[in-house]
């Protein structure tokens, strides 16, 4: 018989058995048959041409055959094969190689592994051309039709590569089958592309025979070493099977009844359990060779599988599945383990390379799963498309179940036609679109509010132009009129789609997407969601789609809330943080999903950058073996500019008033500013409403509580009376940790200046303890906390007194400063001993008179049963006076100063970050 090829091996099943009978061979006993060209096609194609080529097509000479020849030990005889009808169901399982899968004769020999080692009782497989030769193919079309001489030499190239492969794969008689009918093949193919480059055109249907040889080949290839492992084995040139009928869109259409018709005959005379047919390939009804375009493989195994009722068709090619996002520009995408099929849809023409979506549809019909494996990676279960009552219940979050996936689609423009003059008039969208389909582009997306004041859409970027000029054409009365006010075209815009099935009927779901494209400061240009509710899809701007991809990804807890962190100055606070993320970053990975990432350190001389995450238990020997010169742009640039991360924070642990200034720029890129430092809030009145006005509009985040008190609850205890409509009388306080502790401590046994020292290398100072000393460093909390509670005041409103003696107030440095304070202890020796002789001790406090919209500084006299004169260490203590607290103030005491508590502090203002971004609480 015609495909039978190479060697077989004779079985005791039914058919088997008749042909074990014809040959007369026992059951096991290999038998061998004569190949046959497999250009069956080509002589229908050149009936009506003078070529020499045998005009009897393959197909017609099968019709008249009822016998076949094969041979038993190499000799050939004669079998008659009877009818057999094809069996249908379950029993069969149908795999689908790609052409990766079969790219050299190793990958060709595992393919045949995985196709012997498939328990179903029967198996269509379907394969495609080895990775590269459909390219080379159309390569020879076109070098023919161009007339370059070297399709020749091209050609000769195609058949080293499978005659290679078959020399490693084949020998004896099958390899001498497949070498003669590949140069028939190629012989064939040399004449034809001849007349092509004679003509200097080739016609589609040329084309399409020219093009499918590669699955020719390597089904035969494949369906010989898989008989040479000793299976029952027959490959189908799918040609004379698959009849499809093009559709006006370069597409076809199958005819599933004549399919189904042919194969039948086509089993019926080449019974067998497992059948190696040609991907991509198929016929017309008049038999002239077409294909079945892009994807044509995955599509000719679900016909098959569909046509066959078999229980399981199993695409293999080269990822672990289909992933939750694209995983090139989502580093934490999962691989999805099952999808409904509208699921897989949706996801495939939102441009996620899964499966082309009319490959769905006819498994669809009878709920025949499709598994998506990867043939590098055997263990991986892959992902499984099927009818949404079997999915499996994947223990997922809620979130995940609703939403399964993301994807996007680029260069795309949108086109609005607005104007009053459509509202109410029938006939408008159809004029519109009727433009639009006259210049055969493509409607990616329609939205219109119902309004009807217009109508928005999404074209393919190099369709637009087209589009907006038949639509000004065709509008140009309503536009001249009025009734139209424009033709707006919105360029570089990109769809991101949500995808998921249980989305239908589940409220808040669009809300969280949104929510979390606000978060991430991406603006929505348009909206779309079908009332499938099977996705919603918005479009953004195309520069922030991967960013919006990220954002809404993590959202859905398909990864980890993922923020990358950028820190601006190591000193004591930053490198105490750093440390605490360091022994903190596993615990609030695992049980908070909350992932930190640093991808820079920056000092004022060195910086650190990270494409990952720097590894934080060797951050300082980093810095300094791989730090680079900083730059503060550069820096900013990097952090945000990750590939895999949405979310982006600065935080800012200097006391520069220069970084401060660049906060601002910062939270405009969307970027969250976490900080300690207080220049920012207490510089510039006008810079600060600025600033503030920015953070209000926007979803960028500021958070600064540990510019007042440290980690001390201060800014949030202030905002909660505030915000819950309590209004502040007085806030009075000992703010500064450093003054606290040496007055706390400065009792007359060591002098002033010791004390001093005590408290900067406790870590409590500012860099400059001229900043506590003087006062300046509590007249900035100050003004801190007044301008939370509304007042606008400057830093120069607020009478300052400060401890530092008069001399000193000009020293070059701080270290000078240190230097030479001990030459005033005497004095402020004097100073303690009035007060103690008072019976009091000193307090320097701070003031915010709320009332009189006044703040003040200075150190003042208390009782000693008074709570300021309680404190201890560097003991913060902050009282606030209310409408609700008035007659006793609510008090906030504590250490505030200290590396530990204000890096803690900022770390749990980084916390705050991420549970505003979507962190679980
Ligand atoms: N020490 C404390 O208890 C508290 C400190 N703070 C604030 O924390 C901030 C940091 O204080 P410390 O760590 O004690 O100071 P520090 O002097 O130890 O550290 C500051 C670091 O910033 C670096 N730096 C300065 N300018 C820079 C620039 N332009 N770019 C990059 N790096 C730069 C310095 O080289 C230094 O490494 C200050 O704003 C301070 O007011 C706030 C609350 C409490
Ligand atoms: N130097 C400051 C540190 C906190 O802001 C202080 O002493 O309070
Ligand atoms: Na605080």
């Amino acid at each position: 018989m015609a495909s039978l090829c190479g060697s077989i091996q004779c079985r005791s099943s039914p058919k088997a058995v008749l042909l074990d009978a014809a040959v007369g061979c026992k059951p096991g006993k290999k038998i061998s048959a004569f190949p046959t060209p497999s250009s069956s096609i080509l002589p229908v194609l050149l009936r009506s041409s003078r070529s020499r080529v045998p005009v009897v097509s393959q197909l017609e000479r099968r019709e008249s055959l009822k016998t076949a020849r094969a041979s038993v030990a190499e000799v050939p005889v004669e079998v008659l094969l009877e009818d057999v009808e094809l069996p249908k169901g379950d029993m069969w399982s149908v795999h689908k190689f790609g052409g990766t899968c079969v790219g050299n004769s190793q990958r060709i020999k595992n393919v045949a592994n995985i196709v012997v080692k498939d328990d179903s009782e029967r198996k269509l497989v379907i394969v495609s051309a080895m990775s590269k030769v459909t390219d080379m193919m159309y390569d020879l079309i076109h070098k023919a039709q161009s007339r370059d001489d070297s399709y020749v030499l091209a050609l000769d190239n195609v058949l080293e590569k499978h005659r290679s492969t078959a020399l490693d794969l084949l020998e004896g008689s099958d390899l001498a089958s497949f070498l003669s009918s590949l140069d028939i093949d190629i012989n064939n193919l040399k004449a034809m592309l001849r007349a092509i480059y004679i003509a200097g055109h080739a016609t589609d249907s040329f084309t399409d025979f020219v093009v499918g040889h590669g699955e020719l080949w390597s089904a035969q290839m494949l369906s010989s070493v898989i008989r040479s492992c000793g299976v029952d084995c027959k490959w189908m040139d799918t040609r004379d099977v698959l009849i499809v009928n093009p559709t006006n869109s370069n597409q076809v259409d199958p005819d599933f009844s004549e399919t189904e018709k042919r194969l039948e005959k086509w089993y019926s005379q080449n019974p067998s359990r497992t059948i190696i047919a040609t991907g991509f390939i198929a016929s017309t009804p008049q038999n002239i060779p077409t294909t079945l375009k892009r994807d044509g493989s995955d599509f000719s195994a679900a016909i098959m599988g569909a046509l066959l009722r078999a229980h399981q068709v199993t695409i293999w090619t080269d990822v672990d599945g289909v992933y939750s996002a694209d995983p090139r520009k989502v580093g934490e995408a999962v691989i999805l383990k099952t999808l409904s099929y509208q699921e897989a849809w949706e996801m495939s023409y939102f441009g996620a390379n899964v499966l082309h979506p009319r490959t769905i549809i006819p498994v669809m019909r009878y709920n025949i799963p499709i598994q998506i494996r990867n043939i590098f990676n055997l263990s991986a279960p892959g992902t499984k498309i099927c009818h949404p009552s079997v999915l499996e219940d994947e223990n997922l979050p809620k979130l995940e179940s609703y939403v399964k996936g993301f994807a996007t689609i680029d260069n795309l423009a949108l086109v609005n036609v607005e104007g009053t003059g459509m509202v109410g008039v029938p006939g408008t969208a159809s004029a519109i679109f009727g433009a639009v389909k006259d210049v055969g582009a493509n409607v990616i997306m329609i939205s219109q509010a119902s309004s009807e004041h217009s109508v928005c859409f999404a074209v393919p970027e190099n369709e637009v132009k087209a589009v907006a000029e038949a639509l000004k054409a065709r509008f140009s009365n309503a536009l001249d009129a009025g009734r139209l006010s424009q033709v707006a075209v919105i360029p570089n815009c990109s769809i991101l789609a949500a995808v998921g099935q249980k989305m239908a009927s589940t409220p808040g779901v669009s809300a969280t997407l949104f929510n979390a494209l606000a978060k991430a400061n991406i603006n929505i240009r348009a909206i779309a969601q079908g009332c499938s509710e099977y996705n919603v899809t918005v479009v953004v701007k195309r520069e922030d789609c991967t960013r919006a991809l990220r954002a809404v990804h993590s959202r859905f807890y398909l990864s980890r809330t993922t923020i990358a962190m950028g820190i601006i100055g190591p000193g004591l606070i930053g490198s105490t943080l750093l440390e605490q993320l360091k022994d903190q970053a596993a615990v609030l990975k695992e049980e908070f999903n909350i992932d930190l990432r640093v991808m820079g350190i920056t000092g004022s001389r060195k910086m650190l950058l990270s494409g990952v995450g720097i590894d934080l238990s060797q951050w300082r020997e980093l810095l300094s073996e791989k730090g680079v010169v900083c730059d503060l742009e550069k820096f900013v640039q990097h952090v945000q500019g990750n590939d895999s991360i949405p979310n982006t924070v600065l935080v800012d642990c200097t006391a520069d008033s220069i970084v401060a200034s660049h906060y601002y720029d910062w939270l405009r890129k969307g970027i969250h500013v976490i900080t300690p430092n207080k220049k920012a809030n207490s510089g510039p009145l006008d810079q600060y409403l600025k600033l503030r006005a920015l953070q209000r509009q926007s979803y960028t985040h500021y958070f600064y509580e540990a510019t007042v008190g440290a980690g001390l609850p201060i800014i949030s205890t202030l905002r909660g009376l505030l915000e819950t409509g309590d209004k502040i009388l007085n806030v009075e306080g000992i703010f500064s940790g450093t003054l606290s502790y040496i007055f706390n401590n400065f009792s007359g046994k060591k002098p002033f200046s010791e004390v001093v020292a005590e408290a900067k290398e406790a870590g409590y100072t500012e860099p400059d303890p001229r900043d506590d000393l003087s006062g300046t460093d509590v007249a900035r909390k100050v003004i801190i906390l007044a301008r939370e509670c509304g007042m606008k005041l400057e830093l120069a409103n607020i009478p300052v007194e400060s401890l530092v003696p008069e001399p000193l107030r000009t020293s070059a440095s701080a270290a000078e400063f240190m230097e030479k304070l001990p030459r005033f202890d005497q004095e402020m020796t004097a100073k303690l001993q009035d007060a103690k002789n008072a019976g009091q001790v000193l307090r320097y406090v701070g003031v915010v008179d709320a009332a009189n919209r006044r703040g003040v500084v200075e150190v003042r006299k208390y009782d000693k049963d008074h709570p300021f004169a309680q404190l201890s260490g560097s003991d913060n203590i902050i009282a606030f006076t209310t409408t609700r607290y008035k007659d006793q103030p609510l008090i906030v005491r504590g250490p505030g100063a200290g590396a530990q508590v204000t890096a803690g502090g900022i770390f749990s203002d980084i916390l705050r970050l991420a549970s505003y971004l979507g962190a679980p609480s």
